[in-house]
């Protein structure tokens, strides 16, 4: 059975046993008919996933996985944070009428630093290293620049993903403050893992682990039902992530540089509402 799927039914049973309601509170999230979007929450998830034994993919429902990609290769390899730019459309209730979410995001990613070596931005940097001095314990992306919250529709939630090279395996954390379950858990997990399997099959490394760090995993209450449903669903086995061992430039995949052989997950009949 996909382990994914273990991961995820304990986090929520830990979230539904264990987690806190806000429901006292006033809260900025809102649902489209403008009721506010209540949650309970759990501080301090870590969920660690070895990427050399499968693809942490959940079966419970079916992950977009190609969607995720646009939205990850939005973000990595296009640095936009215009939604004219990006397939699909789950970013557009924050976009403002130009298409923009402001300096979140892509933008941050393609912003460029000074290095002894010459400029470049937080993707071109995690590269270079990778290539150049993958001993380094220096290789991190960060989206999360106070200076530029007040200009962003949505502050970043994964914000940072720390890489690290042991032995010839290319690891990584992402840290993540804030998590929508039902909507984005496995949606994030697999956009993250898949940055990490590419950028080791380009520059020459094994896939290792990618560890996650959840500061507040929450359920929101229009999910409650939903999630209880999926975590007492059927499980199936993990499917195979084939990569094109041809690519070797991280901007040189596209979503067809993966397949999935072998993805079989649970019928899924609701309509996920995304709390705005
Ligand atoms: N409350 C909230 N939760 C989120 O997860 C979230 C936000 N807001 N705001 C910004 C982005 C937008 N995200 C989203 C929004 C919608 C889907 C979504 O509709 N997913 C569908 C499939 C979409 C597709 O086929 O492209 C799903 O079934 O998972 C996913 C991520 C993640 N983020
Ligand atoms: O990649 C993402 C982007 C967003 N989310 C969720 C987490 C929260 O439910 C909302 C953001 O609201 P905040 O009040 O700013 O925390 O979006 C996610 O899970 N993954």
């Amino acid at each position: 059975m996909s382990y994914a799927d273990k991961v995820f039914v304990q986090n929520i049973n830990d979230i539904l046993e264990h987690g806190v309601s806000d429901r006292d509170l006033d809260v900025r999230p809102h649902w489209a008919d403008g009721t506010p979007a209540h949650t309970i929450a759990l501080f301090g998830l870590v969920n660690r996933y070895d990427l050399s034994r499968e693809f942490p993919i959940i079966t419970l429902r079916r992950t977009y996985w190609k969607s995720a990609w646009d939205e990850i290769s939005w973000i990595w390899q296009k640095k936009s944070s215009n939604i004219h730019d990006l397939s699909g459309h789950v970013w557009d209730e924050w976009a403002d009428e130009n298409g923009s979410i402001g300096k979140a995001y892509g933008y941050q990613m393609g912003v460029k630093h000074h290095y002894p070596e010459g400029d470049m931005d937080q993707v071109d940097r995690v590269i270079w290293c990778l290539k150049n001095d993958p001993g380094s314990r220096r290789i991190l992306t960060n989206m999360y620049n106070h200076h530029d919250l007040s200009e962003m529709a949505l502050y970043p939630c994964a914000y940072s993903m720390t890489f690290t090279v042991i032995g010839n395996r290319l690891n990584a954390v992402l840290n993540q403050r804030s998590q929508d379950m039902l909507t984005a858990n496995n949606w994030n997990v697999v956009q993250y893992a898949l940055i990490v399997y590419a950028m080791a099959s380009a520059y020459g490394f094994e896939p290792g682990e990618l560890i996650h760090v959840i500061a507040n995993a929450h359920i929101y209450d229009r999910h409650v039902e939903i999630v209880r449903e999926m975590a007492a669903g059927r499980q199936h086995e993990a499917p195979e992530l084939w990569v094109d061992p041809e690519v070797k430039d991280f901007y040189g995949f596209s979503r067809d540089s993966f397949r999935l052989d072998g993805y079989e997950y649970e019928e899924f009949h609701h309509e996920i509402e995304v709390a705005i």
